[in-house]
């Protein structure tokens, strides 16, 4: 950045100030953000850097030095005991390293101390505070000094005990927070009841708990973690924050995962390594918290006008931007399903550059209101494409426009159907060449037949080319016709050929999974395989036979019947056998002895020598069964290295837990 001169710092100073506390009357105040929380953080970046380096311009009344918004005159509000105060933040390794080592300089040299590392629950501070026992006020955090009262709204959250197991005078914060099921939820309901979405759990948490009418709030899935204690009668025992949380949760209170830690480098693996396994928790979280163990020390290190200097949270890497619409397209799935995709004006969210979201279907957009030209939030979660979160309408022009779904199929031009029952709509014709391409490029995907270098560009070539007309065709390509095709040349001809001819390996139900049939996944296709173990036993299968396979539905079995009741599918099967494709079940499979037969598996943590999806195999394939969540029907829980909450979970339902090394010694006795 170039460098200012002392009055182009202040003006600059002052527009990101402004614009700061119009963003937090946004998010504090109306529980609507205009921004994305990174995008707020970035100016907030700027504006701290600024004042740190024009100081004289420095004040008290920054949005940098002052904690959260305002409390509405709506709610009585009340004084707090203590100022409730924020976080500072750490975005990367270096931060946190720099947050210890200011620790360890502020202490006198030779403390011993440690950390505790604890997640941070994306939702809303509250106060609430108890005696004897009972429930006596509940209060969100305000502006730090004064807060508003919602003790009405707070009483109808089944995880807020009225009365504790202790008759306890104390004072304790948590956080409110929506179950990440159940925000989805809450939102669909909000899109169908033409209510705008929220932009997130916390959004959501803090607009259930600020309603004036608590029967509103009780409708929400509300539920609390408790974190800290912030007063406590006298006479009990409690110097760290370990205690703190023993206490919290022998008073009737669920409190979060936590681990103590002292190596700041430890600290970083936790932190990254809860980046990969958010999904497992049932609670969302947008960073870990990090605190020093030793209430005594915290007291020595003392706090800002904005945060304590004993705690800092590690804020994970931003899922949601915000950014514009420039176009909405279609693209046609193997299916015929039209999708609606939305052409965005390029941005950066964790690490890579999003273009295009998907936009579902079409009453989909009509629910999300999203026209071309807006401005909308989006939101990459994991593996998953981008998604619109929702659109920021109070920016918009009035240029907009409304998107229309075409009544023809964009590729082949055929009329477009809608089953009333589906919120999709579908190009029928079979001989349409989008679904064609999409087949063929689901054929050559990894979990089916695997063909190396047999990406979209390639397919399109050989589309163009006329030299398929289907998957089937594959198996007869001729090394000269592949090698004269636009820039392919001798070896990469033969390349593809090697790996058509390696594809032939590929066991049945990797075949059945490849041949495309809808609603038929991997799963799926390798339970049917196994009841009927050859394409011709499969061909003759009545709609009554499949769906009697636990886990297949009506739905499947009746696509799975049609599939076979097309010629030109037949016609397609026909070529792949005779090209050698294996159309029967190989009996090596039984080689394995089902050892895991009937139990069900949930893992948690990552393992040293097998990934999560080899370790679901290697137990599927000796009978038994991997789902996601703990419940009284796990039979054993394979934990790995830094598990989640799977742990305790299963201690709770009494379920047997194996390390890896016990699972290794289990399939090496058979
Ligand atoms: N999008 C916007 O327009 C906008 C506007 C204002 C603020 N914001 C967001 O809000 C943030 C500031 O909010 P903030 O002051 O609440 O700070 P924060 O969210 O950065 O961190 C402090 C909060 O973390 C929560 N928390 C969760 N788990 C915790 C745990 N285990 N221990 C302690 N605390 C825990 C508490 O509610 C606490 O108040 C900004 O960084 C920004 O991301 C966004
Ligand atoms: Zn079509």
């Amino acid at each position: 950045m170039a460098e200012l001169d002392k009055r182009e710092a202040k003006s600059e100073i002052d527009r990101l100030r402004e614009e700061l506390r119009y963003h937090e009357y946004k998010y504090y105040v109306e529980d609507n953000p205009e921004i994305s929380d990174s995008e707020y953080d970035e100016l907030m970046n700027r504006l701290i850097e600024l004042e740190e380096e024009f100081p004289e311009f420095k004040s008290e009344d920054s949005p940098s030095a002052r904690v959260g918004g305002r409390p509405i005159d709506a709610f009585e509000k009340v004084e707090h005991s203590q100022q409730m105060l924020s976080l500072d933040n750490a975005f990367n390794g270096e931060d946190l390293k720099d947050f210890a080592s200011r620790v360890e300089k502020n202490l006198a040299a030779g403390t011993e101390y440690d950390y505790i590392v604890e997640h941070k629950i994306d939702g809303l501070a509250l106060i609430i505070r108890y005696e004897n026992g009972s429930l006596k006020l509940a209060l969100t955090r305000g502006d730090g000094q004064v807060g508003e009262n919602v003790t009405a709204n707070v009483k109808t959250i089944a995880a807020i005990p009225l009365k504790l197991n202790r008759e306890l005078d104390i004072e304790l914060r948590g956080e409110v927070y929506i179950p990440e099921d159940r925000f989805k939820e809450l939102n669909e309901k909000r899109l169908d009841a033409g209510q705008e979405p929220f932009a997130n759990p916390r959004n959501a948490a803090a607009g259930s708990i600020r309603q004036l009418d608590p029967k509103i709030a009780a409708e929400r899935p509300l539920s609390f973690l408790a974190y800290d204690i912030i007063n406590l009668e006298a006479g009990e025992q409690v110097k760290t924050h370990l205690d703190e949380l023993e206490l919290l949760e022998e008073a009737g209170f669920k409190v979060g995962w936590y681990q103590q830690e002292r190596s700041v480098e430890r600290i970083i693996e936790i932190c990254n390594n809860w980046i990969e396994k958010e999904e497992e928790l049932n609670y969302g979280i947008d960073g870990m918290v990090i605190k020093l163990n030793q209430l005594e020390l915290r007291e020595e290190l003392g706090s800002t006008s904005k945060a304590p200097r004993w705690a800092i949270a590690y804020k994970f890497p931003a899922q949601q931007k915000t950014t514009f619409v420039k176009d909405i397209i279609i693209s046609i799935g193997r299916t015929g399903a039209l999708t609606p995709t939305a052409i965005l004006e390029p941005v950066e969210v964790d690490g890579s550059t999003v273009s295009r979201a998907t936009l579902h279907n079409e009453d989909e957009i009509r629910r999300k209101d999203v026209r071309i030209g807006d401005k909308v939030l989006i939101q990459k979660a994991g593996d998953i494409i981008p998604e619109v979160v929702k659109v920021i309408k109070d920016v918009r022009t009035g240029d907009e426009q409304e998107f229309i779904m075409p009544d023809s199929c964009p590729a082949c031009g055929s009329e477009v159907f809608k089953d009333p029952d589906e919120a999709v709509h579908r190009c029928l014709n079979v001989g349409c060449p989008a679904k064609l391409r999409e087949k063929i490029i689901h054929f050559a995907s990894r979990d089916a037949m695997n063909i190396d270098g047999l990406g979209p560009s390639i397919i399109d070539k050989l589309l163009e080319a006329e030299l398929i007309s289907d998957f089937g065709d594959l198996y007869y390509l001729e090394h000269g016709e592949l090698a004269d095709l636009e820039r392919l040349g001798d070896k990469s001809a033969q390349n593809l050929l090697d790996a058509l001819k390696r594809s032939k390996e590929r066991p049945f139900d990797r075949v059945i999974y490849a041949l495309g049939i809808r609603h038929v996944g991997s799963r799926t296709a390798s339970l049917v395989t196994e009841e009927f173990s050859s394409i011709d036993e499969l061909k003759d299968a009545r709609i009554q036979d499949l769906s009697a396979i636990n886990e297949v539905g009506e739905v499947i079995a009746e696509s799975i019947v049609n599939f076979f009741a097309n010629d030109e599918n037949l016609e397609v099967i026909n070529k792949l056998a005779d090209a050698g494709i294996k159309m029967r079940l190989e009996e090596d499979k039984d080689e394995v002895k089902e050892i895991f037969s009937g139990m069900n598996f949930v893992l948690t943590g990552s393992l040293d020598n097998y990934t999560r999806k080899e370790a679901k195999e290697i137990i599927e394939d000796r009978g038994g069964r991997v789902t996601s969540a703990v419940s009284s029907k796990t039979d054993i829980l394979l934990v790995g290295a830094n598990p989640g909450s799977k742990l305790g979970q299963a201690e709770e339902n009494n379920v047997r837990i194996i390390d890896e090394t016990e699972f290794e010694n289990i399939l090496k006795e058979v």
